[in-house]
């Protein structure tokens, strides 16, 4: 496959690397309009590094944007001459919609929304994604692509903003929560390093039990929770302050935030 990585920011690179490291891309182009940051990459070499978008779209198939919304359109119409039956179209952009972008560039090209989160360089993303009408053809390959750096869900456009909030910025919520949990490891007595090492580990154990079993969590909680034990008792004052109502109610501020940049 050949890909090209429009906005090699925080998320395009760790598209980039996610595809490097499942050798995923048989040439790859990376694009920003100040490379000197990114020019390492070119120590791979299948990687091009440039500020040519025109020229990464000529040597590619799939082109993956992730510029800041701001700037997208204005790329789409300085690209869009070039773009033809070969070109797969994948947006990463956040709160730009797929009538957006068939507003500049025309409904006659395999359009893809996507919404991957950073946990893309390692692996682990959780990717959600929709497709204009023509796109329908190509969602197989966009879920391959996905698939193989994480997992993918195919969702109505509707979703999207939704998808946003719980996987994308998902990844600094659960970041958050395994920071508040070693600061308590380190009160209880363990060095820095230790309280995180046992909080993250102990966090992917917890997903990882509910990925291979298909539990719900309250069962597992059940498992852990002894009768006047140690844990329903952290559990239930941690209710008591707030835990799943503020993480609620901050999934839903975040997802009012997105409305509110669509609509500016
Ligand atoms: N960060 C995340 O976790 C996620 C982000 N998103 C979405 O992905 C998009 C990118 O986000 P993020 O990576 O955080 O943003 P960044 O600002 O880190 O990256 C955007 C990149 O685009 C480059 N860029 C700007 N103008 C051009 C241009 N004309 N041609 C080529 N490249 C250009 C910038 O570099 P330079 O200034 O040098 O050109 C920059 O490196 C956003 O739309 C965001 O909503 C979606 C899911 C997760
Ligand atoms: O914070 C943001 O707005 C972007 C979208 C999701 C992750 N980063």
């Amino acid at each position: 496959m050949k890909i090209a990585i429009i906005g090699a920011g925080n998320l395009g690179l760790s598209i980039a690397n996610g595809i490097l490291n499942s050798n995923g891309a048989t040439t790859m182009y990376l694009t920003k309009r100040d490379t000197k940051s990114i020019l390492d990459f070119e120590k791979h070499n299948k990687v091009t590094v440039t500020t040519d978008n025109r020229l990464a779209i000529q040597n590619s198939d799939i082109l993956i944007f992730a510029v800041q919304p701001v700037h997208f359109a204005g790329i789409l119409e300085s690209v869009k001459d070039l773009l033809n039956e070969n070109h797969v179209i994948i947006s990463t952009i956040t709160g730009f919609g797929i009538d957006k972008i068939e507003g500049v560039i025309g409904k006659d090209n395999y359009i893809i929304r996507s919404m991957p989160n950073t946990a893309i360089s390692v692996g682990k993303s959780m990717t959600c994604i929709c497709s204009n009408e023509k796109g329908k053809k190509r969602i197989d390959l966009a879920k391959a692509i996905f698939n193989r750096m994480g997992h993918s869900m195919e969702i109505p456009e509707s979703q999207m903003q939704a998808a946003t909030v719980i996987c994308a910025s998902g990844v600094a919520f659960w970041m958050r929560l395994i920071r508040a949990t070693t600061q308590g490891a380190i009160q209880l007595g363990f060095d820095a390093q230790e309280a995180q090492e046992l909080a993250m580990h102990t966090c992917n154990g917890a997903a990882s039990l509910l990925i291979e079993s298909g539990n719900h969590p309250e069962e597992e909680i059940d498992r852990v929770t002894t009768p006047m034990g140690c844990t329903i008792t952290g559990l239930n004052e941690m209710e008591h302050q707030g835990l799943s109502s503020s993480l609620i109610r901050g999934i839903v501020a975040s997802y009012d935030k997105i409305t509110e940049f669509k609509t500016k």
